[in-house]
């Protein structure tokens, strides 16, 4: 199909749908190819390809047949990364023949946002930008679902490109490196395969837990590893957990990969929530200027989601689009009702009686201690800090947790509550185990 037919047919649909829609729908899709009955189009985000494929998929295919297109069915794909807030000054030039995925133009420095729960994995992968003597290596960044991981690997990529081009600074999955290593044994160029990967300057490894279990992909990926200390290169590595936690991944790694800095991003506190989410405001409105927002709504999103960084972005551009394609603020109310299903499942759930077992198993006491008559500290203090992570992870009043452990007063509990507070303060293992026992509950 011609671009002057695809031409015709936007110019049917605007009438047809409107131009405000059109402007926000139709104009952002690029028609990629039509072959074998699909029709490909090139969108800027998934968002607004799921969208148009739900709510004008039916519409521009009509369309399409009418003009004499045998098309039975389209397909969205995203094309292009969307608009940084800050472009780096130039992409960098991919070196020649280098195994590494490309980077998200997207996540850079300036469009991390810092916070307590991420301040050290920022600050650790700043210093590795900087580039010059290799202070630690690995760095290993670990941390659950969408905290930024990924965010920060590209960012160091795009940093070091920035400053040293000549760098060949590789970043890939672990699914992608084992894919690679599973070619070159196909095409029997292993030797290849290390050449290349040992070539590199600084090499970045996401999602490395992937590797745990597959022996050969591990074991190339230690000597690749070792190869590469040896030579002072650097590498950065993320997984979903610590080295030492990583099942089935050999106990050689694991302790290679403890030898650098390991640093956590811990789960998103509601001041990190809301930065994030402000800095996304900021970012749409250079787009769109006219976005209103009531007062409120920021604020209450950043409470309510508190899932991962990804699930909050995703609600925020949904809200943009609705609130874009019906014309209208975003309200309090429209947010509720935009995102009904992403508020329902991002409720917190825990329950005091998974506080209980997470609080005994941590403690190492019987759950039936927890509820139990017996007053001594080594379970009293326990039951104490669950007293306090019911008080601040649940809804529960003070009488009903003094109930669910074992009918106690709700005085015991507000006196459990105020000494664990006390306790914090002076005693950095409470801390430490509350942090602990606060991440597996919530994550
Ligand atoms: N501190 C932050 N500031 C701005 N954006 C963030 C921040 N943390 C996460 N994000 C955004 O959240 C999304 C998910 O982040 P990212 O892909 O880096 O997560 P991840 O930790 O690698 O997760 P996964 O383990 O699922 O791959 C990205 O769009 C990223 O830009």
């Amino acid at each position: 199909m011609t671009e002057e037919t695809w031409g015709r047919i936007c110019e049917t649909l605007e009438q047809a749908i409107g131009k405000s829609n059109f402007a926000t729908w139709i104009s952002p899709l690029k028609l990629h190819s039509v072959s074998q009955g699909v029709a490909r189009f090139d969108v800027p985000t998934s968002f607004v390809g799921d969208w148009v494929s739900r709510n004008f998929g039916d519409q521009i295919l009509r369309h399409l047949v009418r003009h004499g297109e045998p098309v039975q069915r389209l397909e969205f794909s995203v094309a292009a990364p969307r608009r940084a807030p800050v472009q780096p000054a130039r992409p960098p030039e991919p070196v020649a023949d280098m195994p590494g995925a490309p980077l998200d133009a997207r996540f850079t420095f300036d469009s991390f946002v810092v916070g307590k729960p991420n301040e050290l994995a920022h600050a650790a992968a700043r210093r590795v930008a900087e580039g010059g003597a290799v202070s630690f290596n690995p760095l290993f960044l670990y941390g659950g679902v969408g905290l930024g991981k990924t965010h920060l690997m590209h960012a160091i990529a795009w940093d070091l490109h920035k400053k040293s081009p000549h760098l060949r600074v590789v970043y890939l999955s672990a699914e992608q490196f084992m894919y690679r290593f599973v070619q070159a044994l196909r095409e029997r160029d292993t030797m290849g395969f290390k050449e290349l990967f040992r070539s590199v300057d600084v090499l970045m490894v996401d999602d490395v837990q992937f590797i745990a279990g597959k022996d050969s992909t591990q074991e190339e990926f230690f000597h690749t590893f070792n190869a590469l200390v040896d030579q002072n290169k650097q590498i950065i590595i993320s997984a979903d957990r610590a080295p030492g936690e990583i099942k089935d991944l050999e106990e050689r790694i694991k302790s290679r990969l403890q030898c650098g800095l390991v640093v956590d991003l811990h789960p998103t506190d509601y001041e990190l929530r809301l930065g994030i989410l402000q800095q996304k405001v900021d970012d749409y409105r250079q787009q769109y200027p006219d976005l209103v927002l009531a007062d409120g709504v920021l604020e209450f999103l950043a409470h309510r989601i508190v899932t991962n960084v990804r699930v909050l972005e995703g609600a925020l551009t949904r809200l943009f689009a609705f609130a874009t394609l019906v014309g209208r603020e975003i309200t309090m109310d429209l947010t509720q009702d935009c995102l009904s299903d992403i508020l329902r499942t991002s409720e917190r759930k825990v329950t005091i009686e998974e506080i209980q077992r997470k609080v005994s198993e941590h403690y190492n006491i019987r759950l039936s201690d927890m509820i139990g008559p017996r007053r001594q500290r080594t379970l009293a203090r326990p039951r104490q800090v669950a007293m306090y992570l019911s008080k601040h992870l649940t809804e529960r009043s003070l009488p009903e947790i003094g109930r669910r452990f074992g009918g106690r007063d709700h005085t015991t509990v507000m006196h459990a509550v105020r000494k664990i507070d006390e306790l914090r303060a002076a005693d950095s293992q409470i801390e430490e185990d509350l942090r602990l026992l606060r991440r597996t509950l919530e994550g």
